[in-house]
């Protein structure tokens, strides 16, 4: 039996130095897959505590890798179970991105990387690390839209948990059922709005696996410590409720009260299992109850009204040094007033009070929020939604402004912000007027997926000759302008900050998550930006330095979290910043390592999965 066996360092040679070096590409990403950064962090880990230096056990879904040496397959009892070359890391992701061409659409591209990722989660996280650009597409947006719309037809095998209504009661042992001894962090959803496409049911935990996958990709949070969960309390999406092979309850959609009281379940239980989880709630479509309710009492955060309020901050205040204009003379207008919507909105209002130095009245006084009704206002006939009220504004006379074009008429905005899930609504018209109020208009389409964004960076460039400050939810391609320079577009999305809000929380042992540690996410973001990212126009980092900045990110978390005294971790007392980024990186769980230990897996993780594949190795 290899349970709990340790392999002698002598065998713990797969795949050799030069095997790292060879897979070092110009996207790989400083720290993790480039070779003398690796011997540098090594350097550093080995300076610090034992118990901080990361390992990278060998488990289930990590056991059949070809880059393992015969000594190391002897010891794993896996030799005639896999195929008898031993593989650098190289040649590894080169057939990964040959099976990636060979598949035509962007749906197949997704279901073969989940599988990759549940037969050897190793070679899955060095590809995606190494391709971030090129692979982050295909495991989020927008690929990840599309999967968790047809998720029931596509499915094949168990990556989450699955909490339905009936298990109400009963979710302390439902949870139990989950094989991973310890979890840092789960992300919950309900499927009620998942990305801009709507209730997608069940189909909706595509985006926790999905949001997932970058904790570990950018702030290198092990897999096996991350649990996705969907809550299945119905849908009101008629297609997915007629559909024979729809996975989920087929009833309709319970109410507030119903989910609030699941919830409370839940919480208690996921907490009594793992009593430090981080709890992240992601596409709930009225998410502001469990948010002001649960954030006293749990680690947890709402990644679409904090996570992305904090990641468009960061863009907005690189995009107004760019604009030369005063936050006082800025005029925001958004359209969108949901949960991203006010979260942004109340985001940017912190810092320009802070920057500003304006008064909380001077600051909400610049936003004029739009929704599918026009120009929320005091007087507009309709009783607001409370998160709306904030930014209510009673300065309109009397007149109501339905459309975007003439809320932009009466305010003439500086910024326009997209969170309305309404594809292409930043037309040539509203693009044109954003450019004749302003010399660097700041236009940020930030709906998801591709197909709901406002308006693509071609769109925004042309239309403005060129002077558009730009961030899109999903990625747009590069722009090439009339002198032949290549523009690239920023990405204002949550993923920039979630993995490091995670990782810093985890790093900090903070026991919850407030408002200060999110204001910093936005801050160590904006203020990571090299010399040569903003010489180039840039606003956001490129994204194949996501784990350095990530590491920033969490290093700012940590600092908030230490300044409100949450920050528990007696480690970390007293690091400079330059250790404790080192610190951090450290934590990170590293597909490029060589493996060390075989885990001591208990054994009903151990059937579990052994079921799961199938194969003999409960007789070895
Ligand atoms: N870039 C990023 O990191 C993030 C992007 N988002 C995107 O933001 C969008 C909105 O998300 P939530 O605020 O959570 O959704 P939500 O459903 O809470 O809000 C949507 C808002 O858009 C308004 N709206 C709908 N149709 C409209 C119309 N025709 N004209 C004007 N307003 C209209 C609604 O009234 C509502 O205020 C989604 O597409 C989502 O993918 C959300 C979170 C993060
Ligand atoms: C990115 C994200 O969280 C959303 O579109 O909902
Ligand atoms: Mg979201």
């Amino acid at each position: 039996m290899p349970l709990g066996l340790t392999i002698p360092a002598a065998l713990s040679r797969s795949p050799s130095t030069q095997d790292l070096h060879k897979y070092s590409s110009a996207d790989a990403i400083d720290g993790i897959t480039r070779n003398p950064s690796h011997e540098h962090q090594k350097k550093v880990t080995a300076s610090l505590p034992q118990n901080t230096v990361p390992k990278n056990p060998i488990t289930m879904s990590t056991r059949f890798d070809t880059s393992y040496e015969p000594e190391l397959r002897e010891h794993l009892h896996i030799s005639g179970l896999v195929p008898p070359v031993v593989e650098t890391y190289d040649i590894q992701i080169k057939r990964c991105l040959k099976a990636l061409e060979a598949k035509k659409s962007g749906l197949d591209k997704y279901v073969y990387l989940s599988h990759l990722r549940n037969s050897n989660f190793n070679l899955f996280y060095r590809l995606l690390i190494g391709h971030m650009k090129d692979i982050t597409p295909l495991v989020y947006t927008p690929v990840v839209g599309e999967a968790c719309e047809k998720w029931s037809h596509i499915f094949s095998e168990p990556e989450g948990l699955y909490l339905p209504w009936k298990e109400r009661g009963n979710l302390a042992e439902t949870i139990k059922n989950w094989p991973e001894k310890e979890v840092d962090i789960c992300v919950v959803t309900d499927g009620s709005r998942i990305l801009g496409l709507g209730d997608l049911g069940v189909g909706g935990i595509g985006i926790s696996i999905g949001k997932l996958a970058l904790y570990t990709a950018c702030a290198g949070i092990h897999p096996t410590k991350t649990l996705p969960i969907v809550i299945d309390l119905g849908t009101d999406n008629e297609r997915l409720l007629n559909d024979e092979l729809y996975l989920g309850t087929r009833m309709k959609r319970l109410g507030e009260k119903d989910m609030m009281k699941f919830l409370d379940e839940m919480m208690a239980a996921l907490k009594a299992r793992w009593p430090s989880i981080i709890i992240q709630f992601e596409d709930f479509k009225n998410p502001f109850p469990s948010l002001a309710k649960y954030q006293n009492m749990y680690t947890c955060f709402n990644d679409d009204i904090q996570g992305t309020g904090a990641v468009v901050l960061a863009g907005v205040i690189n995009a107004v040094r760019n604009t030369g204009i005063a936050p006082k003379d800025q005029r925001l207008v958004f359209l969108g007033a949901g949960s991203a919507g006010v979260g942004v909105a109340r985001q940017i209002m912190e810092m320009f009070k802070k920057e500003g130095n304006l008064s909380e009245d001077e600051a909400r006084k610049l936003f004029y929020l739009v929704d599918s009704k026009g120009l929320v206002t005091n007087d507009r006939g309709d009783k607001l939604q409370e998160h709306k009220l904030i930014f209510s504004r009673s300065d309109n006379n009397g007149q109501q402004y339905k459309s975007l074009e003439d809320v932009l008429d009466y305010v003439k905005p500086t910024i326009l912000m997209g969170l309305s899930t309404i594809g292409g609504a930043f037309h040539e018209g509203i693009i044109r007027k954003m450019a004749s109020y302003s010399e660097r208009p700041i236009i940020f389409p930030l709906s998801n997926p591709v197909s709901k964004s406002e308006c693509t960076f071609e769109e925004a460039m042309k239309f403005t000759d060129e002077k558009v400050l730009f961030a899109s939810g999903s990625p747009f391609p590069t722009y090439e302008a009339k002198d032949g320079k290549l523009h690239e577009p920023g990405q204002g999305n949550n993923m920039y900050v979630f993995p490091g809000i995670g990782m810093g929380t985890i790093i900090s042992q903070a026991s919850l998550i407030n408002q200060d540690m999110i204001y910093a996410s936005a801050e160590y973001l904006a203020s990571s930006l090299t010399q040569e990212e903003r010489d180039d126009g840039l606003i956001y980092p490129r994204i194949n330095r996501i784990r350095d900045v990530s590491a920033r990110v969490a290093l700012g978390v940590v600092r908030a979290a230490e300044r409100n005294h949450l920050a528990r971790n007696p480690e970390i007392v007293g690091m400079d910043d330059d250790t404790l980024v080192e610190y951090i990186k450290g934590k990170m769980y590293d597909p490029t390592a060589v493996p060390t230990e075989v885990e001591e897996t208990d054994p009903g993780m151990w059937n579990w999965l052994t079921s799961k594949l199938s194969l003999p190795w409960s007789k070895l």
